[in-house]
């Protein structure tokens, strides 16, 4: 069995959640998903040049070399961004635009649209365009069902008036999109699906026995909502949330996901 009792690195975290991870660890099969942006990466001005922090990137590829054990990214990015930023191989799971498309074990789970709903996203895409165009560093960034309108780089009142133009002006096309608030992004999509359905989603997929889920942003609210008694929520960084335990953010995301590996593999050594 590790010992977890003083080891620097871990001191940081909460004694009762080292108490949960302790207890999570020894479940049957585990699923551990994570949301990446803001959970595993910290954040940047260019979505595309976000990345895992190294010592994240380990633990999740070695948790997803356990047995009965399975990692998942559950992310609001599109499937493609993923892949590109998370860099992780074929047996990690991935949830792409908030659990609308899927990469499981085999291909065929990838979802496509209807041709209504892809006549409805030309429809956003000119709507969020014509917006994007009117303010001074908003941009839209693309996904198959929908787009993020950012605003990270833009002043607090050119935000705060894009988001309240692009909120008018789309509902005034389209009234059944889904609008999702992030950090300095406001989501539009022609399918309501959540990280919560992902999650219940990827559990019965893999059949596991307790969850822990990682993540940070309001859409991840579904997913800490999705979660049971056996199961253990960690929220990355500052807001209201319905996650059982909080941290400071990726850096000690990456420190739980190593003491969560050590555990587990030390339990599984022991069976
Ligand atoms: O669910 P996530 O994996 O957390 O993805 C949420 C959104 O992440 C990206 O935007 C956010 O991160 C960017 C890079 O740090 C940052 O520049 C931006 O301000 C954040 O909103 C991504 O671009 C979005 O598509 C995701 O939905």
């Amino acid at each position: 069995m590790v010992d977890v009792d003083t080891p620097p690195a871990y001191s940081r975290l909460p004694e009762p959640f080292i108490g949960a991870l302790r207890e999570l660890a020894r479940t049957k099969r585990l699923l551990i998903a994570l949301d990446f942006d803001g959970t595993l990466a910290p954040e940047v001005d260019v979505p595309e040049q976000a990345r895992a922090l190294p010592e994240a990137r380990a633990a999740v590829l070695r948790l997803a070399r356990m047995p009965n054990t399975r990692v998942a990214l559950v992310s609001g990015r599109a499937l493609k961004s993923l892949i590109h930023v998370a860099d992780v191989p074929d047996s990690v799971l991935l949830v792409g635009s908030h659990g609308i498309e899927l990469r499981l074990d085999d291909p065929k789970d990838a979802v496509s649209l209807n041709t209504t709903e892809l006549q409805r996203v030309d429809v956003l895409k000119d709507v969020l365009n014509e917006v994007a165009d009117n303010f001074d560093q908003v941009w839209i960034e693309p996904k198959p069902a929908g787009f993020a309108l950012h605003t990270r780089l833009a002043t607090e009142h050119n935000s705060r008036i894009a988001h309240l133009v692009a909120r008018q002006e789309t509902a005034a096309e389209d009234s059944g999109l889904t609008v999702r608030d992030g950090k300095n992004v406001l989501e539009f999509s022609v399918r309501s699906t959540t990280k919560g359905e992902a999650v219940q989603h990827l559990r019965e997929y893999t059949a596991a026995s307790a969850v822990f889920y990682a993540g940070d942003d309001v859409t991840d609210e579904d997913a800490f909502d999705a979660l049971g008694a056996d199961d253990v929520g960690l929220k990355s960084g500052e807001g209201a949330t319905l996650a059982n335990f909080r941290v400071a953010g990726p850096i000690d995301v990456a420190r739980a996901l190593n003491l969560l590996a050590d555990l587990r593999d030390g339990d599984v050594h022991e069976q």
